[in-house]
């Protein structure tokens, strides 16, 4: 979040009613559901300035998925968050949540909401924690007591039940704050940034707890700049740059581009450089990488886009040349890549929070 809410913004006063009952478990809808979702915050001198933090954005969520949104600095991705929770109102657009308006009561009681940089009270202990959180969410000491035991083992914590959270790494944290967000049970957890800060062990721990979540059937709306933990842990995932969606799709999908192949060969660069051009493969980049132990060239060929007919006739060539072929490799673009690709024109890519203000 860069600047505190203004209190006009704030939806809880009159939160959406839903009209019938929130989507049941196992129903075929997804569980959020946004078309055309817009947001325009007033600031500045007597709210002149506009700044559009989502403009139009859609995309779906479907059940029992762990979806990942990922976007540069000042992308919109805690005001979308916070329109999905009710905590801020949309401008236009529609999105609901389990089958209720974002924001209703009915959807709200099940959510479970990790936000960014929580802090849990240092005085407490992981128990205590629970207790404490439980009774904000309204349930009983008694029904408390008896999940506690479940959610600490889910997030790995169970021998640390009496221990002061002072006592706690940052990791050890996230997953206590995991288990509050469990606490009442939700069907959908939204989680903004479970692993800043967390060292890979951490982080490791906390994927395995989401991979557990989604073996239970919840959806976990995910929220993370760790691109390769999305990677690593997202079904499917929305790239947002300046308030849009720039990219929705399974890890496959938005990594785009094809395959790239590397033939790594041994042999004399002149023969290397002569097969290629017989295979029309001239313009086929070649990457030196210094000589083998019996002095003999060592070359990376290059493939991009590769099709079999094009590797055939690579391979053929070279071998016809007297070119030793040491390995083929097929790479794909990394979701990193497909990120840059995404937000390269946007002037908050390099991280630096953009003003993005309108003034009347
Ligand atoms: N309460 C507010 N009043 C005015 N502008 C705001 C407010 N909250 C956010 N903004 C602006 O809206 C845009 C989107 O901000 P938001 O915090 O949603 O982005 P973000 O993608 O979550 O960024 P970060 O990754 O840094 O947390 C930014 O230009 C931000 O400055």
């Amino acid at each position: 979040m860069t600047t505190p809410e203004p209190p006009a913004d704030l939806a809880f006063d009159d939160p959406p009613a839903c009209p019938q009952p929130p989507a049941p478990r196992g129903s075929g809808e997804p569980v959020v559901d946004a078309t055309g979702l817009t947001k325009t915050y007033r600031d500045g001198w007597f709210g002149r300035t506009k700044v559009h933090a989502l403009r139009g954005v859609s995309f779906r969520v479907e059940r029992g998925e762990i979806f990942g949104l990922l976007g540069p600095n000042g992308a919109g991705k805690t005001t979308l968050i916070k329109v999905l929770l009710g905590i801020c109102r949309k401008s236009g657009g529609t999105a609901t949540v389990l089958g209720c308006p974002a924001g209703a009561r009915e959807a709200r009681c099940r959510i479970g909401y990790l936000p960014e940089g929580h802090r849990l009270p240092r005085h407490l202990t992981a128990n205590t924690a629970l207790d404490y959180y439980g009774g904000l969410s309204g349930l009983s000491g008694a029904d408390v007591k008896r999940r506690r035991g479940d959610l600490l083992r889910l997030v790995g914590l169970s021998k640390w039940g009496d221990t002061n959270v002072r006592k706690f790494s940052k990791g050890m944290q996230q997953r206590l704050g995991l288990a509050q967000a469990m606490l009442h049970d939700p069907d959908l957890l939204i989680l903004d940034e479970p692993t800043d800060g967390v060292d890979p062990v951490g982080r490791a721990d906390i994927r395995k707890v989401l991979g557990e979540l989604k073996a239970r059937g919840k959806t976990v709306f995910l929220n993370s700049h760790l691109l390769q933990e999305l990677e690593m842990v997202c079904d499917r995932a929305a790239i947002l740059r300046n308030g849009e969606v720039r990219g929705i799709g399974n890890m496959d999908e938005l990594r785009g581009g094809g395959e790239q192949i590397s033939l790594r060969v041994l042999g004399a660069e002149k023969a290397v450089r002569a097969a290629l051009v017989g295979a029309r493969l001239g313009d086929v980049p070649l990457r030196p990488l210094g000589a083998d132990a019996d002095g003999r060239g060592r070359f990376t060929v290059e493939l991009a886009e590769a099709d079999q007919p094009r590797i055939d006739a690579a391979v053929d060539a070279l071998r016809a040349a007297g070119v030793s072929l040491h390995s083929l490799v097929r790479t794909k673009p990394s979701l990193e890549d497909a990120f840059l690709r995404a937000v390269a024109d946007d002037p908050t890519a390099d991280g630096v929070r953009q003003a993005g203000g309108v003034t009347e």
